[in-house]
């Protein structure tokens, strides 16, 4: 699949340090992510040998501080990075969001200068790979009831229980994990560990056998008697949930570029195929119909990337964007699901074939409605801070 516009794209003027990381990473991601699309979809894994390569392109730091390794970027760097990976492969794209915004940004925002240091260069170069973990079987939206519980034991903390569907779970070497150090405290009980997967008693269940994003591994971890040094609390004791939460609008921006990447790869296949496809003596292309769909696609997409783009923005000004971090990723992730069914309407009979990489943006996209938060949690968010604003 082509990762290069037949058509002339809109220009947001995001700069010229934001157009020369989409050009360096669209040109990486068409010759190395996008021919191994498909067969990570059907291996149901992904291709290990990217992280270094990944690594070398600059993009598993993004906005780490050159210092330690980083790009020293933005997020908007990240989540024009983030839609052009996603846009080449939406399962790339997810394990990449997983290891560089969710364990990378989460250590570089929390983390003290020791454990920077310890945790981020390896990350950087791709040598080690990061996953966070905060779901688990009986807390998913309501994440604040986790049950890993985590006891001090001299100068170190014991971790008991479980966490369910981590991405890059089964690959990471470094994770960041939420336990409950206070049960009986509920928000203010939370407290978030850096774990290294070779730490004691720490293990990992079954890969996950998902509708999409198969390329993308997931699975659970299994903590019994895990051995945590007690120097691995990232920020506070007990004042986890402020990591989390705030974790989560940083994470839910970032991530928004997933679908983006999706919709741009619904309009790669769309686009040509108009013109090749002809009923009627005529390519569809011409008929008004069709050409409605794909103004709506064009129009959609486009307004769900100034969304991201314009929070990304307002990230990089140190901005609170709790309510619209939450609107980019709603927007954005319902309108690629839409965008897959629309591109397989007009693929027609090829577009519901698996010739076509139709019906694996339709899977993949799905995720993006769940993950990071359901579409009925961001609602929710986005609703209650809109009505408690305006009291
Ligand atoms: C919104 C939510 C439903 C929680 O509402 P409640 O009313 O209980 O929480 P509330 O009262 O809003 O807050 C609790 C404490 O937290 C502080 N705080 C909030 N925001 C912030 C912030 N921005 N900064 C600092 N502190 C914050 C808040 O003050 C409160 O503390 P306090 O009690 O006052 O001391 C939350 O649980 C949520 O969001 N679930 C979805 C989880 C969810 O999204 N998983 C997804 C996991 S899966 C995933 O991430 C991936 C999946 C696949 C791909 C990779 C990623």
């Amino acid at each position: 699949m082509s990762t290069i516009s037949l058509y002339k794209e809109m220009n947001f003027g995001l700069g010229e340090t934001a157009d020369m990381i989409r050009d360096h990473v669209n040109s990486f991601a068409s010759q190395e992510i996008a021919p191994l699309a498909e067969k990570t979809d059907l291996d149901n894994a992904f291709p290990n040998q990217l992280w270094p390569q990944l690594g070398e392109m600059g993009v598993l730091g993004m906005t780490v501080p050159e210092e330690l390794g980083g790009a020293g970027l933005g997020y908007l760097e990240h989540v024009i990075a983030m839609e052009e990976i996603s846009r080449a492969s939406a399962s790339i794209g997810l394990s990449y969001g997983a290891h560089s915004n969710l364990c990378v940004n989460q250590i570089n925002r929390n983390g003290t200068q020791a454990q920077k240091e310890k945790y981020l260069p390896k990350l950087i170069t791709g040598e080690h790979i990061g996953a966070l973990a905060m779901s688990e079987p009986n807390a998913g939206s309501d994440v604040v009831s986790m049950k890993l519980k985590a006891e001090k034991k001299g100068d170190k903390y014991i971790l008991n229980g479980n966490k369910m569907w981590i991405t890059n779970g089964p690959d990471a070497h470094t994770f960041v994990i939420y336990a409950k150090t206070d049960l009986t405290a509920g928000a203010k009980g939370i407290t978030a560990f850096i774990v290294e997967s070779s730490f004691t008693g720490f293990s990992t269940a079954q890969k996950l056998d998902k509708l999409g994003m198969r390329g993308s591994n997931t699975c659970e971890l299994v903590f019994e008697n895990c051995e945590v040094p007690e120097e691995n609390i990232l920020g506070n004791l007990n004042e986890g949930v402020k990591v989390l939460m705030s974790g989560l609008d940083y994470e839910r921006v970032v991530l928004a570029a997933g679908p983006l990447g999706i919709m741009q790869a619904c309009m790669d296949i769309v686009v040509p195929y108009i013109h090749e496809r002809k009923q009627f003596d005529t390519p569809i292309g011409q008929f008004q119909l069709i050409q409605g769909k794909v103004a709506d696609m064009y129009t959609q997409m486009n307004a769900a990337r100034s969304y991201v783009y314009t929070v990304a923005k307002a990230c990089d000004r140190g901005e609170t964007t709790r309510k619209d971090a939450a609107g980019a990723i709603l927007y954005a992730a319902e309108l690629a699901t839409k965008m897959a069914l629309d591109a397989i309407q007009i693929l027609g009979g090829n577009g519901y074939i698996n010739e076509y990489a139709t019906g694996r943006l339709l899977r993949d996209a799905k995720l993006y409605e769940i993950g990071a938060g359901t579409s009925e949690i961001r609602r929710m968010l986005i609703g209650r801070e809109l009505f408690t604003e305006s009291r």
